[in-house]
């Protein structure tokens, strides 16, 4: 059995809104899947529903090849998750924090909590009061309160949020350890495509609810495509000369002084002769590559497509 998470038409709605819409995921084992999306695009709320903390209000979610229910507890042992923060007894140590959560969950194993500080690199400092902790050490330990049952999936909502460059990097190293030596799928989100992109396999859209696009790190390579970028106080008699003279047709007009043209067949050197010869002035011309930080803003802007000026 490949699938761990599937969801078919998950709905949820709150007093008449619908703030996840006919959501159709599946997530495979051994996979590091990104929810990515603006805030308040509904991937706490997707997640919320998967861990069973919330009831969808139609649709339905499959875990581990069953039907997730409110009987649902013997699969939702085998998850563990940070939703929103990972909040802690401050005024107790780690360790004392670790214990209290395995109580509570009738698993006491005190050689598996020391295994998970362990694996987060937090041993050594579980006397230390929470309360004195980074929040980067608190991840952790969120992450080690999530991996004591040896989950066979791990969900982490927006897991390097607030976190400097260094928590970042830690954090990455700690998903990607956990998948690989020890074969937990995790379920992230985030709503910054640079970090969930150094972390997942496959990334899936969220905006508005709705799940709008899924791609996988080399589709993205694939889609980069190449772009002429030419800056000028003129853009609107720059594109129409553009097209009429040089029968550019592939344009977007990307701030007010910034034209892009795709696929085009012209050089920039003969762009610039055009516009020179038109006075038209000509700040800057350059050849780039869109990155996934520009097709993700399309995403979000709602249109990937190359708009036509006009
Ligand atoms: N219980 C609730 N009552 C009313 N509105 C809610 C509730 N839960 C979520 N929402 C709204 O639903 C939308 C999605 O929220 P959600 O927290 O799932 O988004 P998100 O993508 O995780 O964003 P963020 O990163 O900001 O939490 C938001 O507009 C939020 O205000």
């Amino acid at each position: 059995m490949n699938a761990i998470i599937q969801t078919y038409g998950l709905t949820r709605e709150v007093k008449g809104r619908t703030i996840v819409s006919n959501v159709n995921l599946n997530l495979k084992r051994g996979e590091i899947y990104g929810l990515l999306g603006p805030n308040g695009a509904g991937k706490t709320t997707i997640m919320k529903m998967l861990t069973g903390l919330i009831l969808p209000t139609s649709g339905e979610i499959t875990l581990f090849g069953k039907k997730l229910a409110e009987d649902s507890k013997e699969s939702l042992k085998r998850v563990g998750s940070i939703i929103e923060y990972p909040l802690f007894l401050e005024h107790l140590t780690a360790m004392e924090n670790l214990k209290i959560h395995c109580e509570y969950l009738g698993f006491y194993d005190e050689m598996a909590i020391r295994q998970a500080l362990d694996l987060v690199q937090l041993k050594g400092i579980e006397g230390k009061k929470v309360k004195e902790f980074s929040l980067g050490m608190k991840q952790r330990l969120g992450i080690a309160r999530a991996a004591i049952t040896k989950p066979e999936l791990i969900v982490l909502d927006e897991p390097t949020n607030g976190l400097d460059p260094i928590g970042i990097k830690d954090m990455r190293d700690l998903v990607q350890t956990l998948n690989k030596e020890y074969g937990i799928t995790f379920l992230l989100s985030s709503h910054i495509l640079a970090e969930i992109e150094q972390m997942a396999d496959r990334i899936g859209v969220i905006q508005q609810g709705k799940l709008v696009d899924e791609f996988t790190l080399s589709d993205i390579r694939q889609r980069r495509t190449e772009y002429l970028e030419l800056v000028t106080p003129d853009v609107r008699r720059a594109a129409v000369l553009l097209e009429q003279e040089l029968q550019i047709f592939n344009i977007k007009i990307v701030q007010d002084n910034r034209i892009r043209i795709y696929d085009a067949n012209v050089s920039a050197g003969q762009i610039s002769r055009l516009l020179v010869s038109r006075d038209i002035e000509l700040e800057e011309i350059q050849k780039n590559t869109s990155t996934l930080e520009d097709y993700f803003y399309n995403q979000i802007q709602g249109g990937a497509k190359h708009a036509k000026a006009d």
